[in-house]
């Protein structure tokens, strides 16, 4: 595949670099590889690394799944990084800033940062694209975010699926839409970086209050009623934060919700049911094997409310019972016992 714009130099394929050989960078990258891109993912471990570069599977994630023969993988983060057009970041996003401040000094120059990761760092409440510009000292123009409703298992099984590219400089958008664009992937452009980014870091916490509530037994009344609220204190939030609300309607926010709270792949689902069945936070911990974001984000998102002066009581039920011990039948007493009020306000 040719480069997607005029401005990059012709005649090579379209590199990308991929930090984090996880469900969805593994995902993603093999995404890349079947629109034309040359990729290479950057794994922490050295035997994982060989095994992709000897058997074209990633063994740990999805052993079913033969990668593209232009994948390939290394533990060298100067080797993955060199001349990538675009440097894709998908690793749990607590890691990012330290991650990120060890890999600055070996990226390609002029590559555009992409992030996959669905969180707020902690502490500092800030989005994952934010973290990026402050540690790479690049500009929000070479910062993109990819995110929508993209189960990573039923990406490999190339299941179809669409998705949002978000960048601030429409044209770096369109860049990376071409170079994710696959016959079952469906990127579309988005200018928002702002709503793009809450709606997948709320999703999880909401993922993980509609898990309880399945978990509790409480029927499809109540998840329909906790997307929608959710939804609904995800807008709040954004509008507080000079997102478009109309982002929320779309595929990262409404579309990521609903495929996260109706499916078993969702961790952040699986791990809300699991404590809604009564596990204890540790136990449940230690049956989730994979990232789930929610569990970690729900206090950075609270924090974030707290800073806009926004009222998300279904973030701050979740936070409860994740960090603070309460029992869920106790917090749903509470949520439903709030004061009555509109709809839209
Ligand atoms: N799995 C999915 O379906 C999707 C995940 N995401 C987001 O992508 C991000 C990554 O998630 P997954 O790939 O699913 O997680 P994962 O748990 O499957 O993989 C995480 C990867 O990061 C690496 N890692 C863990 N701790 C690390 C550390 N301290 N330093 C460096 N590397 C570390 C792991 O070795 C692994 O390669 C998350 O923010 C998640 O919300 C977004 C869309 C879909
Ligand atoms: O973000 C996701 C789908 O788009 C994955 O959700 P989980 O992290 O809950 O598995």
């Amino acid at each position: 595949m040719t480069r997607p714009d005029t401005a990059a130099p012709a005649g090579r394929p379209v590199k990308a670099a991929v930090f984090g050989t996880g469900s969805w960078g593994t995902a993603f990258g093999m995404v890349l590889a079947d629109a034309g891109c040359e990729v290479t993912l950057w794994s922490r471990r050295q035997e994982l690394a060989d095994a992709i570069n000897t058997t074209r599977v990633n063994p740990d994630y999805f052993p079913d799944t033969r990668l593209p023969e232009s994948v390939r993988a290394t533990t060298d983060p100067a080797e993955a990084a060199h001349d990538a057009d675009f440097t894709v970041l998908a690793i749990p996003s607590q890691t990012l800033r330290g991650n990120l401040a060890a890999w600055a000094p070996e990226l390609a120059p002029g590559t555009v940062l992409v992030s996959l990761m669905k969180g707020v760092e902690l502490g500092t409440a800030k989005r994952m694209s934010e973290v990026i510009q402050e540690v790479a000292e690049v500009p929000g123009e070479r910062v993109a975010v990819v995110t929508g409703p993209n189960l990573a298992k039923e990406i490999v099984a190339r299941m179809p699926a669409a998705a949002v590219v978000a960048c601030r400089d429409e044209t770096v958008a369109r860049r990376l839409q071409a170079a994710c664009h696959t016959p079952y992937f469906r990127p579309y452009t988005n200018t928002d970086v702002v709503g793009c980014e809450l709606g997948g870091a709320v999703k999880n916490v909401i993922g993980l209050a509609v898990g309880i509530a399945d978990g509790m037994g409480l029927g499809d009344n109540a998840k329909g009623s906790l997307i929608t609220r959710g939804l609904a204190e995800t807008t709040r939030l954004g509008l507080a934060m000079g997102a478009d609300p109309l982002t929320f309607s779309g595929l990262a926010g409404l579309g990521d919700l609903v495929a996260t709270c109706s499916s078993p792949l969702s961790r952040n689902h699986t791990f809300g049911t699991n404590l809604g069945r009564g596990m204890t936070l540790q136990e449940t911990i230690a049956v989730t094997r994979q990232t789930a974001e929610g569990v970690k984000s729900c206090e950075s998102v609270l924090d974030l409310a707290r800073r806009h002066d926004v009222d998300m009581p279904i973030t701050e039920t979740v936070v409860g019972i994740v960090h603070e011990g309460k029992p869920p039948m106790v917090a749903l007493k509470e949520l439903m016992s709030r004061a009555a009020k509109p709809e839209r306000r």
